[in-house]
């Protein structure tokens, strides 16, 4: 195994991550300002943004959260709805801001209800979206009862992805937050215009980390985490250098009471140490030169933006992350809490 104290990268991107709003917001994005360049910023706030003008204003929101001298910069993306339009399409292209859009089944993931339940019948935005070149981000799981919550993912390839590819070619899709070996093979296998998102937990952590030894509601996620063939398909995924495989934290604060409780939400905390975290996966795997193309290279070659132009620097220098952290009027608590992690973000270079 590679042993190394050091290693500079681009500065990366986070692709799919949620920076909630208001006073928790302000508490957690200085969190991604400080490693990423730009992130993807999910639209599942209560209500949804669902146009392009509530994106600008969420947008304004998170430019005035950050801490001072930042350079980050939010990707915004529109939340499809039963009811969007081909003429919102347009007028999010014609922002410059909003850069993708958000397809969550109705029911599947937090605050998804106003989700879309007729695919075929968001065909024509769709279209407006291929015409545009903005991706479409996808929640991949079927929502269906009767189907297991582990086999979701895989189930949803099958039922609504496969057709979907089908139904509007050359539109770009991004798999978010993969969680199976079924779901790398589809990426792996699909056209040119398929990527995927990987999470830090998914690579780390397998469904024991939910369950063996008491139900701790600090893992629990959507899609779920799987079981260990599944976190080893991953990893093999992001560290093989596939270009069309990349950096995503989902990184989900809820506050600490509405996880610990008897019907806890769906989302883990991962933006205070998401690239940490992901060079210890690399490291692990013997990969730390790959790193980059994963954080740096094939996420904005995906979206067809251009690469960061500084660069960031990783030590070794191990710390031992917080139990806690503020959000709001409450704390989140953090992956990995409590826990040493080997790497440090030394500074910009
Ligand atoms: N991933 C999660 O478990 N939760 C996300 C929603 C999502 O990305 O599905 C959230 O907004 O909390
Ligand atoms: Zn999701
Ligand atoms: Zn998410």
């Amino acid at each position: 195994m590679e042993s190394r104290d050091a290693i500079e990268i681009i500065r990366p991107d986070d692709w799919h991550l949620h920076l909630r709003d208001g006073a928790a917001m302000a508490d957690v994005v200085g969190f991604s300002a400080r490693q990423f360049a730009r992130a993807i910023v999910m639209p599942n706030l209560k209500p949804p943004v669902v146009t392009t003008e509530q994106a600008l204003a969420y947008r304004a929101r998170i430019l005035a959260a950050l801490p001072e001298g930042s350079g980050f910069t939010p990707l915004m993306t529109l939340y499809l709805t039963d009811r969007t339009t081909p003429d919102e399409i347009a007028r999010a292209r014609d922002s410059g801001v909003v850069v993708a859009c958000k397809l969550y089944p109705a029911g599947a993931t937090t605050n998804s209800e106003s989700g879309v339940t007729d695919i075929p019948r968001l065909q024509p935005v769709l279209e407006a979206m291929r015409a545009a070149g903005m991706p479409l981000l996808v929640h991949g799981e079927v929502t269906d009862e009767a189907i297991d919550i582990f086999d979701r993912e895989p189930i949803f390839i099958e039922r609504v992805l496969r057709p979907l590819i089908d139904q509007v070619p050359g539109l770009k899709i991004v798999l978010e937050h993969v969680t199976t070996a079924e779901a790398v093979n589809f990426v792996r296998s699909g056209p040119e215009t398929l990527a995927a998102t990987i999470t830090p937990h998914h690579l780390l952590y397998n469904r024991n980390a939910i369950l063996a030894g008491g139900i701790r509601p600090h893992f629990y996620c959507l899609p779920v985490l799987k079981r260990e063939r599944h976190r080893l398909a991953l990893v093999e995924a992001a560290t093989s250098g596939h270009p069309r495989f990349f950096l995503g934290t989902d990184s989900a604060p809820h506050a600490i009471g509405t996880k610990e409780c008897n019907c806890g939400c769906a989302g883990i905390f991962s933006a205070h140490a998401a690239l940490e975290a992901y060079a210890a996966v690399f490291e692990r795997a013997g990969a730390l030169d790959r790193l980059e193309g994963f954080a740096s290279r094939h996420g904005p070659d995906f979206y067809g933006l251009p690469r960061n132009q500084d660069r960031l620097k990783l030590i070794r220098d191990p710390w031992t992350l917080p139990e806690h952290y503020a959000f709001g009027d409450s704390q989140v608590v953090p992956m990995c809490a409590g826990e040493t992690i080997g790497w440090r973000i030394e500074a910009s270079v």
